[in-house]
């Protein structure tokens, strides 16, 4: 039991509710971000419920109604791994929507065979980075016009074994699939500190976050992942446990001067040398830009 709690501690002790903000969650459907999508719903958001499968979210949307009593809870397609998708996600929500408050990029996929998004980005850098990058980027004026407003970056410690090879992006020389979830979780770090540092000033603050190791369908893709997932269930947080750090993120006050900071178990931690390297993040910056064709500024 004291591994246990050990395992499992942080819990976001914010009392804050939120009547009249906006937020969206991104892979809410299942797991971590259903649990974060519950949690903000329970306070009074409205919540977006942003997946790739409508019926699954809608279904979850339902769930999250009857629990919460809030009929705030609205489903919206959003294809990570297909640029026109994003594109179109982002179009109906500005047409839609006034503000934006909070944006949790919790969506990913972890260790997936070698396969290609719709516009042939390598899957795990594709959906994990370069996909929230250009949703991020296509919200950004609705955040700036809303602040003090908030994006949630869900990373990983498993970041402490990745390394961006500006040569093997898209695993094109070499691919391994549990490396290449790494490499795309250290790019969620970078990413959240070069964001944190251009939209300085701005009132939108910007966080990364390593939730614990949590019981989700995150290891779909590996029998040993599974297996290891099962045999040592005891140990590993429920995806409530697991949704606290994007909580904290995301509602605990007076966090704006830690913006660009990696948390877990509702902490500030530390992070791998790459992922403090400035010069890799900017330059990460311009890459992704380049590839998803947004002007370089
Ligand atoms: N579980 C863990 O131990 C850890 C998790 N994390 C991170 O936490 C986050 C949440 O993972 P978790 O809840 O555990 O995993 P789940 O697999 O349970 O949830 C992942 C979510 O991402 C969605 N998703 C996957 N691909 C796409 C796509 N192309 N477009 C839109 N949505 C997509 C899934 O949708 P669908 O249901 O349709 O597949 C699902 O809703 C991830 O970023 C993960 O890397 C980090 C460290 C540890
Ligand atoms: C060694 C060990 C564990 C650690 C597992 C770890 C450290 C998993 C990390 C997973 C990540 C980072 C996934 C996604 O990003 C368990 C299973 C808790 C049980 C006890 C033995």
């Amino acid at each position: 039991p004291r591994i246990r709690k050990m395992l499992s501690s942080g819990v976001c002790t914010s009392t804050i509710q939120l009547p009249g903000k906006v937020a969206v969650v991104t892979g809410a459907n299942t797991g971590i971000g259903k649990e974060t999508a519950r949690e903000l719903a329970q306070r009074g958001a409205r919540v977006y419920i942003a997946c790739r499968d409508v019926q699954k979210g809608e279904l979850v949307a339902r769930e999250i109604q009857t629990m919460t009593g809030n009929q705030q809870v609205l489903v919206r397609k959003l294809d990570l791994a297909d640029t026109n998708s994003i594109r179109a996600f982002a179009k109906d929500f500005l047409a839609e929507e006034k503000h934006l408050h909070i944006l949790i990029n919790n969506a990913g996929v972890m260790m997936c065979p070698y396969s290609k998004t719709a516009d042939g980005f390598e899957m795990h850098i594709g959906v994990n980075h370069l996909g929230h990058f250009l949703l991020t980027h296509l919200l950004l004026e609705k955040l700036k016009e809303s602040a003090p407003s908030r994006v949630v970056n869900v990373s990983s410690l498993a970041h402490h074994l990745g390394r961006i090879n500006f040569h093997n992006l898209q695993g094109q020389k070499f691919y391994s699939a549990g490396l290449a979830y790494c490499h795309s979780k250290l790019a969620n770090i970078l990413f959240t500190q070069e964001l944190a540092r251009r939209l300085k000033g701005s009132g939108v603050t910007t966080y990364s976050v390593h939730p614990g190791t949590v019981k989700s369908e995150l290891v779909r893709h590996s029998c040993f992942m599974r297996w290891m997932w099962r045999l040592f269930s005891f140990f590993i947080k429920t995806p409530q446990q697991g949704a606290q750090t994007s909580l904290y993120c995301a509602l605990t006050e007076g966090l704006e001067s830690l913006s660009g900071n990696h948390f877990s178990d509702c902490h500030v931690t530390w992070v791998s040398a790459q992922a403090r390297n400035e010069t890799i993040a900017r330059r990460l910056w311009d890459v992704s830009c380049d590839l998803l064709g947004i002007p370089v500024d």
